[in-house]
């Protein structure tokens, strides 16, 4: 007797790790573009004659259209209606929009006179660029986190998960590396990003490859499999936003990552003032963050996915954050090897909490609205991102400022440290009532990812 079985797509181990090979290169172009501008801010100070202002205006850009028109949480509904072939090509050529008006702009190919709403037209054109270019990527991001379910849940989630995040992180230290080197090689600040949009058009070719295999995962799932894939509807927006397990992620992620992303953006400073590192040298020990995260993310989300345990591993994660920023924060041992030492910590801490964070949402949420659950979590986060950076940065001015001799800004950054550390204080608290939750409702956080 033959006995007809039928395989999905993703049952195969090759077929599935391709997949989350080329959506993780999109998202490699996509981290890549989020941060050449940062190493460029003096060369576009010196060529441009743009101030810090002007660079600051720039990099909120990102978050206007997200979080003020609620661009991310419609891209998540539109996600869970039109399903991620559509969806994430329409975040590709957002990307690819977005990173071509940045690029006309920083070239002086518009706006390189005049100005706009009171800012310099070129500032603001690229700015609209930046903030087209946010729309764009963070819906990829929640594009990509939806196909990585659709292939590997109740298989390795979350150390492809793991392994997408480190994939799109040496976007990110691309950025850190080659920018300065490059635009100097071929004397144009605007290069970068000239390469930025070639990269992106190779991310963009590379998810249609990707589309071509979603169709043919979709035609090797059975009909009993599709039917059971109910429409998604309005209403279930409500369903999520009643969700207590929701509500708790999307707390601890904005509460953990407003304790890293805006701290990198002044670490270096800090190595600066209260290390009395060389300006030069000073940003290699916060480069050393997402280079540890490039190897424990996919390690730690290989732990999750076969021994579970993800509400505690938050939890730890949540305690390593605290202890990194008191230490940084108390008045001891200011030795450059020593914050280097907690900057690994912290590499370690940032590694645990996304490694478990972002594969317990499909155990909460069902798959139909899990678009719309990663854009409101992303909505949520991106308030953090956005509004931090500017408190610590008022803080500083207002409160830590202190008297040089030698007429430059220097700073004391205790109370911003303090700051951090509350965070990271209440993200305990929250992973501690997730746990709880966890254990009241039975999410299975605590269970391993594989089924057997
Ligand atoms: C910045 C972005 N909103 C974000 O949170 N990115 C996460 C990865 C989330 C996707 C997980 N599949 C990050 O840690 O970079």
């Amino acid at each position: 007797m033959t006995e007809l079985i039928q395989r999905k797509l993703s049952d195969s181990k090759a077929a599935r790790w391709t997949a989350l090979a080329i959506v993780a290169f999109t998202m490699l172009c996509g981290y890549f573009l989020t941060d050449v501008m940062s190493p460029l801010k003096p060369m576009l100070e010196e060529e441009l004659a743009w101030t810090s202002t002007d660079f600051g205006i720039f990099t909120s850009a990102y978050g206007w259209f997200n979080v003020f028109f609620l661009m991310l949480i419609f891209g998540g509904m539109i996600l869970d209606k039109m399903g991620v072939r559509f969806t994430g090509m329409g975040a590709c050529c957002l990307m690819l929009i977005g990173c071509a008006i940045k690029y006309a702009a920083v070239a002086g190919y518009i706006g390189a006179e005049g100005t706009i709403f009171g800012w310099k037209s070129q500032v603001a054109l690229a700015s609209l660029g930046y903030a087209i270019f946010g729309v764009g990527v963070e819906i990829a991001g929640i594009t990509v986190s939806k196909v990585i379910v659709k292939w590997f849940k109740g298989k390795e989630l979350a150390l492809a998960m793991g392994l997408e995040m480190a994939t799109a992180r040496i976007g990110t230290m691309l950025a850190m590396a080659v920018t300065v080197p490059f635009a100097k090689y071929f004397q144009s600040v605007s290069a970068p990003v000239l390469l930025c949009l070639i990269m992106l058009c190779i991310g963009t070719i590379s998810y249609m490859v990707y589309i071509v295999m979603d169709r043919k995962l979709e035609a090797s799932m059975s009909a009993e499999e599709e039917e059971k894939e109910e429409p998604f509807r309005m209403s279930d927006v409500f369903l999520i936003i009643k969700n207590k397990g929701f509500w708790l992620i999307a707390l601890l992620c904005v509460l953990f990552y407003s304790a890293v992303f805006p701290f990198i953006k002044y670490a270096t400073d800090l190595m600066v003032n209260k290390y009395h590192v060389e300006q030069e040298l000073a940003g290699f020990i916060p480069s050393l963050l997402p280079l540890g995260t490039l190897f424990l993310t996919p390690f730690f989300g290989n732990l999750y996915d076969r021994k579970g345990k993800g509400a505690t591993i938050m939890i730890i994660g949540a305690v390593m954050l605290i202890g990194v920023h008191l230490l940084f924060a108390l008045p001891i041992l200011n030795e450059w090897w020593f914050a280097t030492l907690v900057m690994i910590v912290l590499g370690i801490a940032f590694s645990l909490v996304p490694s478990a964070m972002w594969p317990s949402v499909p155990k909460i949420i069902p798959e139909k609205q899990l678009g719309t659950a990663y854009a409101l979590i992303f909505w949520v986060q991106n308030w953090g991102l956005m509004g931090v950076p500017a408190l610590i940065g008022w803080v500083l001015d207002t409160y830590c400022k202190l008297d040089t001799t030698n007429g430059g800004p220097a700073y004391d950054y205790t109370l911003p440290m303090i700051i951090f550390c509350c965070f990271g204080i209440v993200a305990l608290f929250i992973a501690v009532m997730l746990k709880r939750e966890d254990k009241k409702k039975g999410y299975g956080l605590e269970l391993p990812n594989i089924k057997q």
